[in-house]
């Protein structure tokens, strides 16, 4: 997509998310997105192809949840996929530190190859094969103040999960697809010895699809 249309698209979706990004995102995810349906030739990275329909379901749904992650020195992103949400974080906010794990080996592939693509900004960013199953040390994964995860594992067993990953005083992010009652997640964290630090909705920007994000804390 060339840059002016790609800027004009996030310009808009970031206004409607209440999120802002550096002027050098936009032209640097474009060339992410370039990467990203390259390699999806080869390998099953994603089902979502058409380009705008990348921006809004990968690149502004992960950025939607900014305002969870700022504030975090540190993010694990569990089963990263294809780098969502981790690579947009790591691209609107540079000072994270952001390590990607994912029980595929082709897809920690492709993730390495892009983390090591010049210009787009993405070094020191880390991606782990493993399967995460809650033992960080032996699995190699450190702790970290964001542990979040998208389309990944339903809210109890990623609450079950996520807390190993935990730096002191860190929160567990959950984005969910299906929106809970506040009730619902309190009652969910409270099995568990977690606290309900925030959850809210929101929708995506062009299609206007529903997603929830919550926060939780040991
Ligand atoms: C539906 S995809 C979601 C990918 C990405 N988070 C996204 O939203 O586009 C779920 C990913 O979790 C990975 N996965 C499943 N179980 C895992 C585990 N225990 N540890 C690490 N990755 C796992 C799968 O390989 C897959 O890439």
């Amino acid at each position: 997509m060339d840059n002016a249309r790609f800027g004009d698209l996030m310009e808009k979706g970031c206004g409607a998310l209440g999120v802002t990004v550096g002027e050098d995102v936009p032209a640097r995810l474009n060339r992410l997105m370039g990467e990203l349906l390259k390699w999806n030739a080869k390998v099953n990275l994603t089902a979502i192809t058409a380009e705008e329909e990348v921006v809004e379901k990968h690149f502004l749904d992960s950025l939607a949840v900014l305002p969870e992650v700022e504030g975090a020195g540190s993010v694990l992103d569990v089963g990263a996929g294809a780098g969502f949400p981790g690579l947009p974080l790591k691209m609107a906010r540079p000072s994270l530190s952001v390590t990607m794990v994912d029980a595929v080996g082709k897809k920690v592939g492709y993730l390495k190859a892009v983390v090591a693509v010049a210009g787009l900004g993405l070094t020191g960013t880390k991606a782990v094969h493993t399967r995460a199953e809650g033992k960080p040390e032996a699995e190699g994964l450190p702790r970290a103040d964001r542990v979040i995860a998208r389309a990944f594992m339903d809210l109890p067993d990623w609450l079950d999960l996520a807390p190993a990953y935990l730096a002191e005083g860190g929160h567990v992010v959950a984005m969910l697809g299906k929106a809970l009652s506040e009730e619902e997640l309190k009652a969910q964290a409270e099995k568990r010895g977690l606290k309900l630090v925030s959850a809210r909705s929101y929708r995506l920007p062009f299609s206007g699809a529903e997603r929830q994000v919550a926060a939780f804390a040991k």
